[in-house]
């Protein structure tokens, strides 16, 4: 947890109010049961009217100043720890946002979400703990001990001997219940994966009958996460009896030794009850600091889980001299091999190819080919493991990521869109985007259409990831975006999948019109949308097996003409 410290280093001076306010407010009530010892000693013993109304109501007076200062400072506490909290879920954000999929691959999304919000919360409110009631627990039992020591050091032993107990019993109860913890921040990962997953894939979950399967994994992972929740309250609910029976026993012995010790004639009455008031304090804080021995090792699970999150680099940098691009968008792969971490096999091997401006370049293969991993290392989602990406002539990985993708229009095989109007997504954030030029763009995506017939056009609204849309009016809306920033490149990842033939054909030719300077890398399960390319890469199992025209390829490659005849077949069949 120390590591998250410096995000509490701009509410320093809130912070040393808390501090402030707490040492003030524990010094009142310290010093309260003194006054009531005067009162009896003095007042009631002595039938002193005056002094018994003269210093009860200083007692008063304290008791007020005690409690306002102790709101002051709860309501700090909560300030600063929600500041707090922002602060780390922002930095997060920021982090998360520069890391190449590689870093999303190893953390996994959910895990991402779980650290960002549960995670975070759980800090934010030991903070809070800490800043309320951990300040004062060590304030109240060193000055609880002073005091108690001060009125009478032999009653004082009671105490004494009751602290290792209690230190004993916190030990035993931190050391069973810290491994659970970070059990308990796993299984919500879990929880938050199905819930995901599920939700997201509600209707193929429907359509294949598996909504009594789902249910019972959730159920399952449920109910592991509530049975380590139930270890943990076990454990958590013995300790408050436990501690109260050793206070309560601590106090029966005092009220005991306290009793001899007044009958002996070594103690009044109104110091015994100030003693035990000093006794309860001393307990209370114990119990306090044993509740930050429990909740400060939960914390620190997720203060790990952030950390883990912050102190991840990114595998992807920007060079300290980064070069700028200046020609029309040239793409040039020379022997590139690609390998995902971990993986055996390379998902690129020795790739060579050059992609020219003013052309479309089709990549066909069969699933698992590597088309869209070869797409990927362009605008530097991935970096190569061998051999160079490069855009006109400069390696990306010279450029800044920045550089490199203003200059894409990428269209990813699954349609990806945001909550807002379609007017948003299309110009995602370039707010200098006309609406004229909106509507060209969704002309050439052959999207217009369907916009127009909604009933507030470009103003439609677009629920969550486009869930109101259909897969085709998705993939070209998404087409639109790309088409919106007229780059000098474009990245076409399988994203006429969902569209008719004839809006696929009708949407390539009003691409030839609208990108003319532009390079075109286009990945492709279906021949029809290929065969118009001015060069055709054949992938196969990470290797290109072939590049020419069409006719060429049909004439010469193998491969080539095994996927024209099983598309020729299926077209026979259907
Ligand atoms: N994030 C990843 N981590 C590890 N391996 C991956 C990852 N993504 C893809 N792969 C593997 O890399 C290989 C190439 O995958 P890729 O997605 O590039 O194929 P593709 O030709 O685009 O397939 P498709 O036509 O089905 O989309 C496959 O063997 C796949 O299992």
């Amino acid at each position: 947890m120390k590591q998250l410290l410096p995000f509490l280093k701009p509410y320093k001076g809130q912070v040393i109010l808390i501090l402030i306010g707490t040492l003030a407010g524990i010094l009142l009530e310290l010093y309260l049961p003194t006054l009531m010892a005067d009162v009896v000693n003095n007042g009631i013993v002595n039938g002193d009217i005056p002094y018994i109304i003269q210093t009860g109501g200083w007692m008063i007076a304290c008791a007020v100043l005690a409690v306002l200062l102790t709101v002051g400072v709860s309501f700090l506490a909560s300030r600063v720890s929600l500041a707090f909290s922002r602060d780390v879920r922002r930095e997060l954000f920021v982090h998360v946002e520069h890391f190449s999929l590689e870093e999303f691959d190893k953390i996994g999304t959910s895990s991402l979400i779980t650290r960002s919000t549960n995670d975070v919360k759980q800090v934010q409110d030991v903070l809070n703990m800490i800043l309320r009631m951990m300040t004062r627990a060590p304030f109240m039992l060193i000055g609880g001990i002073i005091f108690a020591v001060s009125m009478d050091a032999t009653l004082s032993i009671v105490f004494f001997t009751a602290l290792p107990v209690l230190a004993g019993l916190i030990i035993l109860i931190a050391r069973k219940a810290i491994p659970l913890f970070g059990e308990m921040q796993k299984k919500t990962d879990r929880l938050n994966l199905l819930l995901r997953e599920t939700l997201i894939g509600t209707r193929v979950v429907r359509a294949f009958n598996r909504v009594t399967f789902e249910k019972q994994r959730f159920n399952k992972a449920n109910e592991a996460f509530r049975d380590t929740g139930i270890r943990v309250g076990h454990i958590l609910a013995y300790m408050f009896p436990v501690m109260m029976l050793v206070m309560n026993i601590t106090m029966i012995a005092l009220i005991w030794f306290g009793a001899i010790r007044i009958d002996a004639g070594a103690l009044e009455v109104g110091t015994l009850m100030a003693f035990m008031q000093y006794g309860m304090m001393i307990m209370f804080s114990l119990i306090m600091l044993s509740m930050a021995f429990v909740m400060i090792p939960r914390a620190q699970v997720s203060a790990k889980r952030i950390l883990e999150v912050l102190d991840m680099q990114a595998s992807i940098h920007d060079p300290a001299n980064a070069k700028q691009q200046t020609g029309n968008g040239q793409i040039e792969f020379n022997h590139v091999t690609f390998r995902y971490p971990g993986a055996e096999r390379p998902a690129l091997d020795d790739v060579s190819f050059v992609a020219k401006p003013g052309e479309t370049t089709a990549i066909i293969g069969s699933t698992g080919a590597g088309k869209t991993s070869l797409l990927h290392l362009i605008p530097r989602f991935y970096d190569v493991e061998n051999g160079q990406v490069l855009i006109d002539g400069v390696d990306v990985r010279d450029m800044a990521q920045k550089d490199v993708r203003k200059n894409l229009g990428y269209v990813p095989q699954k349609a990806s869109l945001f909550s807002g109007t379609i007017a948003e997504n299309v110009r995602f954030g370039n707010s200098d985007l006309s609406d004229e030029a909106i509507m060209d763009a969704l002309e050439t995506a052959q999207a217009s259409d369907f916009v127009k017939d909604k009933e507030n056009g470009l103003q439609a609204d677009i629920s969550q990831a486009g869930a109101n849309l259909s897969g085709g009016q998705k993939q070209r809306l998404s087409i639109a975006r790309a088409l919106a920033r007229k780059p000098a490149i474009y990245l076409f990842d399988d994203s006429f999948s969902a569209l008719d033939y004839k809006t696929d054909a009708r949407l390539r030719k009003a691409l030839q019109e609208t990108t003319v300077d532009a390079t075109i890398l286009l990945v492709a399960q279906r021949v029809s949308t290929v065969e118009n390319a001015d060069q055709i890469i054949v992938l196969n199992e990470g290797k290109v097996a072939g590049i020419g025209t069409h006719q060429e390829l049909l004439a010469s490659n193998q491969i080539y003409q095994e996927i024209v005849n099983s598309q020729q077949s299926e077209g026979e069949s259907a």
